[in-house]
């Protein structure tokens, strides 16, 4: 007798799931680290071989208290009201926190020192995308059925993802660690099928090259990485204990340098061999914006480089590996705090991967009508 009750309730539950999409669910714990540890969900639609998951991971230099998983919002907002076909193989869509770097100076909300939260120190943050992934593909068993989209480092660290690297090994132990470091700093997660990468820092040592009169950049990177120290296993007789500005890294040498010999050429994607780190993926769109007054072009360049080297393509065949150049309009962080351009972005992932291109060109039309 109760089993046929159990076996009933669980058929309620089953069918008023799913009349009860989008069902939310905010603020679940993917670790016990801080309270940063969290992430957002918005269920769509019962996973299939027909849909992904769009996983978004945040900017804001690894420590801007102000910019949070819910800058997926404005985009999230779109996704749910669009009418665009590749909207259709969306299962699940979310947006995890992780722990920040110290930011002390902050005008509003100084980080204090016995704060978990806010005293991350790189592979911190990396490992804590790397733990929410790794959350959602446990409990919703996706694998690799998902695009995961990044703003500014938020992409950093999706490229990161498809690095696939141990983060926590190959650096002492003074710099792999922080003071909140409690749990393992290698989780697993299974890389995506693509990646966008909205204003992003693709090489650390050329974004510092590139703004070297304004001591800001090399504050956060610093604050969040330590300082550009040697990597012991490069074969590089060079030492270098301090930023490595040698313009020929940027320019002459190509993309990735044979052996990367210091910690911000190794963590950087343009350091990646996806080769061998992600042999199934399919697409990466690099989209950004010539408004940006914090990040680049230069940077969308010498990624496009690095993944032409490779053997991924601007116009790949079916099955091939591809990269998507998009000019996006915008500022820095206005591009997610108006989200139309993040839908487009993802509309063209989604089209590389469900065919037909679909996404850009719907999108286009819709905006253009709300915007007439
Ligand atoms: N709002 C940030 C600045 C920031 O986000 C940023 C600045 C320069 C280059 C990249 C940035 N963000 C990357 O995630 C801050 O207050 O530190």
């Amino acid at each position: 007798m109760t089993g046929d009750f159990a076996s009933v309730t669980t058929e309620f539950q089953m069918s008023a799931m799913s009349d009860d999409y989008p069902r939310f669910i905010n603020g679940e714990a993917y670790s016990e680290d801080s309270s940063l540890n969290t992430l957002d969900i918005c269920l769509l639609r019962p996973s299939s071989e027909d849909t992904v998951w769009i996983i978004f991971i945040h900017g804001g230099a690894y420590r801007d208290p102000l910019i949070s998983k819910a800058s997926f919002l404005p985009t999230q907002s779109l996704l749910l009201s669009s009418k665009a076909p590749f909207t259709s193989h969306i299962a699940g869509l979310a947006s995890p926190n992780y722990r920040l770097s110290p930011y002390p100076s902050h005008s509003t909300h100084p980080s204090a020192p016995s704060d978990t939260a806010r005293n991350a120190k790189h592979p911190d943050h990396i490992s804590d995308v790397l733990r929410a992934i790794a959350h959602l593909q446990r409990r919703f068993r996706f694998g690799e059925r998902y695009i995961l989209v990044g703003h500014s480092c938020g992409a950093t660290m999706a490229l990161q993802v498809a690095m696939s690297r141990d983060w926590g090994s190959g650096l002492p132990a003074s710099s792999s660690r922080s003071i909140t470091n409690t749990t393992p700093s290698h989780p697993t997660a299974v890389p995506p099928l693509g990646i966008v990468g909205l204003e992003v820092i693709y090489s650390i040592p050329l974004m510092l090259h590139n703004h070297a009169s304004t001591p800001a950049y090399r504050d956060f990177i610093l604050n969040a990485f330590g300082p550009d120290i040697a990597i012991p296993t490069a074969t590089s007789t060079t030492v270098s204990t301090s930023i490595n500005t040698d313009a020929d890294t940027y320019t002459d040498v190509p993309f990735p340098s044979p052996s990367p010999a210091t910690l911000y050429q190794d963590v950087s994607p343009t350091s990646a061999h996806f080769t061998t780190s992600w042999p199934k993926g399919r697409v990466v769109v690099l989209a950004h914006s010539k408004d940006d007054e914090l990040v680049e072009w230069g940077q969308v360049e010498a990624m496009k480089k690095v993944l032409l080297a490779q053997s991924w393509a601007e116009d790949a065949e079916e099955g091939g590996r591809e990269v998507h150049v998009l000019e996006i309009v915008g500022s820095h962080d206005g591009v997610w705090r108006d989200g139309k351009e993040v839908v487009r972005a993802v509309g063209v992932a989604l089209g590389k991967i469900f065919g037909g291109g679909e996404g850009v060109e719907v999108v286009d039309r819709r905006f253009c009508a709300v915007g007439s």
